[in-house]
């Protein structure tokens, strides 16, 4: 069953997002003495990072502790700005005391697999298996970051595309993608539904209509968002405007 938050504004959004990150991955660390976070792209989800780069209680966090991936990366040079990893390094992770070999990125077109996305694609499965438990090919993320987009696309997972039909890989290679940059690596939703926690963070009116039908039991196929669950838990944090379409209570 999805929990739903509203805030007020984005501001607040991302500074209790980042609140909520900072006590929920200490107490993962207390609790097993490691954690592990899927960032995602987009402007919510960097928000979010430079709120938990701001945050007095940011080293209650072992960073050098924590695993991180992405749901998606754009497939572009490495010193692109377009590239969330580049995003998430100036937000909070060159600011912190991470460790480098935990830090698992998607491959940039630059780097060793050249233009090949669909190599990148399928060494970033390989990472994947590398970090997972026995019998699996995907890590069990502690909680799985996510934005959305107005027509209910998710990490690089967008409505009646490829990979939103994909059940078997754990990470694709996304051409023509209807949001600039056009080819990027994304999780597919069954890599995103490993995780135990998922976070769907957004705010903003263009957002409403695919929250609402999201909510309401909409397909993943025309809605992906809809199929970015948890095992345990499923978290919509949301601004009042992301809100506006859904039942009063
Ligand atoms: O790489 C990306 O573009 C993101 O992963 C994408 O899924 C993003 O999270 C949504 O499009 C929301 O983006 P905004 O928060 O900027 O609306």
């Amino acid at each position: 069953m999805a929990e739903v938050v509203v805030y007020s504004g984005g501001e607040l959004l991302a500074a209790a997002a980042a609140a909520r990150l900072v006590t929920r991955l200490a107490d993962l660390q207390a609790a097993k003495g490691s954690a592990s976070l899927v960032l995602t792209g987009g402007g919510t989800g960097i928000a979010v990072l430079e709120q938990l780069r701001r945050s007095p209680a940011r080293d209650a966090v072992d960073w050098s502790r924590l695993d991180f991936y992405w749901g998606d990366e754009r497939f572009v040079p490495a010193d692109d700005d377009e590239r969330n990893e580049k995003q998430a390094r100036e937000a909070l992770l060159d600011h912190v005391p991470v460790d480098p070999k935990r830090v698992h990125a998607m491959a940039a077109s630059d780097g060793e697999f050249g233009d090949d996305v669909d190599a990148a694609a399928a060494a970033y499965a390989r990472v994947l298996a590398d970090n997972a438990p026995a019998g699996s090919d995907v890590p069990e993320f502690d909680i799985c970051l996510l934005g959305l987009g107005g027509e209910g696309h998710t990490a690089s997972v967008f409505p009646d595309s490829p990979a939103v039909h994909e059940t078997e890989r754990s990470v694709v290679a996304v051409r023509d993608c209807p949001k600039p940059p056009p080819t990027r690596v994304s999780l597919t939703l069954p890599a995103i539904r490993r995780a135990h926690d998922v976070w769907l963070m957004t705010t903003g009116e263009a957002k409403a209509e695919a929250v609402a039908l999201a909510l309401s039991g909409a397909s993943e196929v025309q809605v992906p968002v809809a199929g970015a669950r948890g095992q345990q838990r499923t978290l919509w944090l949301l601004d009042r405007t992301a809100a506006g379409k859904l039942p009063t209570t």
